[in-house]
């Protein structure tokens, strides 16, 4: 499959993944959809933890019908227990009193229980969470990153799963506990007294149609939240990743402005979904006050008339609040769950994204790699919406050959270096390694046999010997320690506080930019590919430096198959071919000094770079 067949499919499609992230109202259609996707993502992650949540929803029932019997009992005790007291026989009350301590242990013991129960799912659900959303953007292709922002990932991995934590540690404990008291408060109501309990179900109609509200207009204001904390996120990242250039250009002014743009956004979303709650909280309130004191006027004239026990009017007037108390809860639960259902949406999107590189079902084996490259054929376009880079590609580049790639800036040159390393596919053409299209190679032969070393030399925290090492994580010290020899990073290593062990704190801070070449080589020579992608730095280096790069640079060339985006003289001096590109096409190809000879765009550029130097 290839980029471009990838491609969203119009329409229908325009849903999939992060397509609708951004999309402020949503179609009825796209919504469903979207909603069926959140609703697949939690039972798949609620699937392995199914009997610990029956068990969880079995000792929830099981309290609130032992929490349900309090009132009763009261009911009991004033009703019953008062008078048989009364007439010298306490054992009723004593029984009724009795009852209810049991009643209250019981409930205390079972909420135990279930809050221990749940938070333990919870956790474990959100830890699968979280590593399937970081194996799953850790897989996806660089395109797909180049799109989405490093920000937005981490949004997802961090606020959006902190809404689905919330919804399960409150929001679930809270609603199934309310539903279960509202209904079976409904019922003991029915049983006791059905004339008074009609007053309370007969104020469930206007209850119905403000929730139905409710749920609708607190799940758009929550979408609104999602969007809004994914742009703070974004925006902070982008920031504190890119601070050197933040500062070097005061942009800091701008940041601030762009931060309180999109912070106000998040506020004033947030602060919708609070005044829904309001709305919602204190119409609960008053409908149950209404209803409460109908109860009230209405039970007492009947309790006048000889009709009603006290005690049930009493027992009546704890169920009402009872009643109508949950529904705060309700509120909130579906405050969380809107919330919840927002982040699941957005997170069931990154999930479902394919990567536009995917590993080959039945990949071709690859062994004993020569290192022979191939473009057939090669047409290449990032994005079906962008022109094309590459429009028809061919070249050989036969085994142990050292290929410098110069010419303009965006000729192409880190496009083409990035198709041999398999960043991309080509929207149509091969690029075959030894003759085996590297659509067919399986991941882990392909990143063995083709090693890109990138301009930022890319260390990670961690040691010195962590970062060589990552070329190859099974190499003993000894080995590390001899790559750091070949390339001649063995003396400024040493040097260092702690040798190889010394931090090189974030993004290799500690070391110079020469050194961490340096570093990056003897991580390139312990991988030991066949194939080497290497873009060379553009930052200047003093000479003695220079002079030890390029000498660790021809050892790192050896024996392999090079492609170099040059940027010095002296390293495509060494190469055995130059290609110099323009506009995606090959326009000189040749040795250097065939190319000095022709007197063409090479020579030119050759005779700069040498005036540059003298
Ligand atoms: N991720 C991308 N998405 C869309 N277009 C891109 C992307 N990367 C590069 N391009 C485009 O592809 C063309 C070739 O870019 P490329 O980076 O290969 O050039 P280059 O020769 O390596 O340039 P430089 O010397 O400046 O690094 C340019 O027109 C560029 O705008």
């Amino acid at each position: 499959m290839t980029t471009v067949e990838q491609a969203p499919e119009q329409g229908e499609e325009r849903w999939r993944g992060v397509a609708a992230e951004d999309v402020e109202e949503l179609d009825h259609a796209t919504g469903v959809k979207l909603q069926a996707r959140s609703r697949r993502l939690l039972g798949s992650l609620l699937r392995p933890h199914a009997r610990a949540a029956v068990l969880a929803l079995a000792i929830v029932v099981l309290e609130n019908l032992v929490t349900l019997a309090g009132p009763l009992l009261i009911a009991a005790a004033i009703d019953r227990g008062v008078p048989a007291a009364l007439d010298g026989r306490p054992e009723v009350l004593a029984w009724c009193v009795g009852g209810y301590v049991g009643v209250a242990f019981s409930a205390t013991l079972l909420r135990w229980s279930f809050v221990r129960l749940t938070g333990r799912i919870g956790q474990d659900l959100l830890l699968d969470l979280r590593e399937r959303i970081f194996r799953h953007a850790q897989r996806l292709s660089v395109s797909f990153h180049e799109r989405y922002t490093s920000g937005k990932v981490v949004s997802r991995l961090t606020s959006d799963v902190d809404s689905l934590q919330d919804l399960l540690e409150h929001g679930l404990d809270g609603f199934f506990t309310s539903m279960l008291s509202v209904v079976g408060i409904s019922i003991v109501m029915l049983t006791l007294d059905p004339p008074l309990a009609s007053v309370v179900l007969f104020g469930f109609v206007p209850l119905l149609l403000l929730i139905r509200w409710f749920r609708r207009r607190s799940a758009r204001a929550y979408r609104g939240t999602r969007g809004a904390i994914a742009k703070i996120i974004v925006q902070f990242v982008e920031t504190m990743n890119g601070i050197r250039a933040v500062q070097a250009f005061r942009r800091e002014k701008r940041n601030e402005h762009i931060m309180g743009e999109v912070n106000d956004r998040f506020r004033d979303a947030n602060t919708e979904a609070f005044s829904v709650v309001a709305v919602f909280t204190s119409l609960v309130r008053v409908i149950g006050n209404v209803s409460l004191a109908v109860i009230l006027a209405w039970g007492a004239w009947r309790v006048a008339q000889g009709e009603l026990e006290l005690g049930v009017l009493a027992a009546f007037t704890l169920y009402v609040r009872r009643f109508y108390d949950p529904f705060d809860e309700i509120a909130m639960f579906a405050n969380s769950y809107a919330s919840a259902t927002a982040a699941l949406e957005k997170i069931s999107g990154v999930l479902e994204e394919r990567p536009t590189v995917p590993e080959p079902e039945d990949p071709a084996p690859l062994r004993d790699v020569r290192g022979q490259v191939a473009f057939d054929g090669v047409e290449f376009r990032y994005t079906p919406e962008t022109p094309v880079v590459l429009p028809a590609f061919d070249l050989h580049v036969p085994a142990g050959q050292t290929v410098a790639l110069v010419g303009a800036t965006g000729a192409g040159k880190s496009t083409l270096a990035k198709l041999v390393a398999r960043f991309y596919d080509p929207s149509a053409g091969a690029v075959r390694l030894d003759g085996i299209d590297l659509r067919e190679v399986a991941d882990t032969d392909l990143r063995r046999a083709v090693v890109m070393v990138t301009q930022e030399n890319f260390l990670f925290d961690g040691s010195v010997a962590d970062n060589i090492s990552l070329g190859r994580p099974s190499a003993t010290r000894e080995e590390v320690v001899s790559a750091a020899r070949a390339v001649g990073a063995h003396e400024f290593i040493s040097a260092l506080p702690d040798g190889y062990d010394t931090d090189v704190r974030k993004r290799g801070g500690r070391l110079s930019a020469g050194q961490r070449q340096l570093v990056a080589f003897a991580r390139a020579f312990l991988a030991d590919p066949a194939v080497l992608v290497l873009d060379e730095a553009t930052s200047s280096l003093d000479v003695p430096t220079e002079r030890l790069v390029q000498h660790a640079l021809e050892t790192v060339l050896a024996d392999r198959t090079a492609f170099i985006i040059a940027h010095r003289l002296s390293t495509v001096m060494i190469a055995d071919r130059v290609l110099v590109l323009d506009g995606g096409q090959v326009v000189e190809d040749g040795s250097p000094e065939e190319l000095i000879d022709d007197r063409g765009r090479f020579a030119a550029l050759h005779t700069a770079w040498r005036d540059s130097l003298a």
